[in-house]
């Protein structure tokens, strides 16, 4: 099983250089926490946090077109890089991915608090187990509260999961359809749970001809600060995606983002609970999986 400081004797400074690294790559990219962070979701709803995210090559998860917008590989690279120099042979890439978004959130002005580690390295990684496994933004509740009981995750850890959107930045046809198109290539609003001052905003950075790398903030707000942010602007009818939106809309979880919005406090104590649930599914330990030595390819 996992364990707090699991590599207090095989490699005593193996948190310390991850965090080092995150700190260091994050001050010159500030994309970096956002990153880091859905990397980790990635990870561990597909196939558990076992680092197969990584893993490249043709067919890998890392191939399927759900995947094409995920960033930080070189981060989690040059952390292994040090720790291979270091601790050769010791510290798995799924816990340098655990780690490295639990910093990427201290580093945005989020709660610091210890994760266990011990996670050792998938040696499989599949493109077709990607989409039955990450939700899709147009997913109704009941879809979203399925897929995330399916991994261990209950109503309210989707709430506060789903407060990882207070930072970071999403692609124009991540929420496209949110609005209509015309022959003319004009945008008109069809979802009725956006604000609609905001949706003007959002057409205007995203019109139809916008390039396909073009990006918006997740929280218009504020973007770089892991705050609880993302539950007021719910509130405000300003989630970016549908899948925001409908944490307000449902009974189910109304009061939860009201509790969360209220109170920063409370937002990231859950953070913290729900954190390492998330950290925790469908780990492989002691003689399961292998530890890679390069992150990007099976042993
Ligand atoms: C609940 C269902 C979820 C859906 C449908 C969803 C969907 C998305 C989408 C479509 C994007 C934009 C990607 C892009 O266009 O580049 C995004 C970004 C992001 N998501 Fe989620 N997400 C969900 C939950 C989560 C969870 C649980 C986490 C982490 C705990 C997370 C962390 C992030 C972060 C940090 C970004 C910004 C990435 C960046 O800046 O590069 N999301 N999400
Ligand atoms: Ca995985
Ligand atoms: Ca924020």
């Amino acid at each position: 099983s996992l364990s707090f400081n699991f590599y207090a004797t095989s490699c005593p400074a193996a948190e310390f250089m991850v965090s080092n690294t995150v700190r260091s790559a994050s001050s010159s990219d500030p994309t970096i926490p956002g990153k880091l962070l859905r990397l980790l979701f990635h990870d561990c709803f597909v196939e558990g946090c076992d680092a197969s995210v990584l893993l490249q090559g043709n067919g890998t998860e890392r191939s399927d077109p759900a995947n094409t917008s995920l960033g930080g590989f070189s981060v989690i690279d040059s952390a292994k890089r040090v720790l291979e120099i270091f601790c050769p042979g010791v510290v798995s890439c799924a816990d340098i991915v655990a780690l490295a978004a639990r910093d990427a959130v201290v580093v945005a002005g989020g709660p610091e608090f210890q994760i266990p580690t011990g996670r050792r390295d998938g040696r499989t990684s599949d493109a077709a187990n990607v989409r039955p496994n990450i939700a899709d933004t147009s997913f109704t509740m009941n879809e979203m509260i399925k897929l995330f009981n399916s991994k261990g995750l209950s109503l309210d850890d989707l709430v506060t999961l789903s407060g990882a959107h207070t930072i970071g930045s999403a692609h124009c046809n991540a929420f496209s359809d949110r609005f209509q198109m015309d022959s003319k290539g004009k945008l008109t609003l069809i979802d009725t749970s956006l604000d609609s001052r905001y949706a003007d905003e959002l057409m205007k950075k995203c019109p139809s001809d916008s390039s396909a790398s073009k990006t918006v903030n997740n929280d218009p707000e504020t973007s770089l600060a892991f705050d609880n942010q993302y539950y007021s602007n719910l509130l405000a009818h300003k989630g970016l995606f549908q899948s925001d939106s409908i944490l307000l809309e449902d009974g189910r979880t109304r009061a939860k983002v009201e509790a969360l919005a209220n109170d920063q406090e409370s937002f990231f104590r859950s953070w913290g609970e729900s954190f390492l649930k998330l950290t925790a599914i469908g780990v492989k330990t002691d003689d399961e999986g292998e530890i890679r030595r390069s992150c990007s390819f099976a042993n």
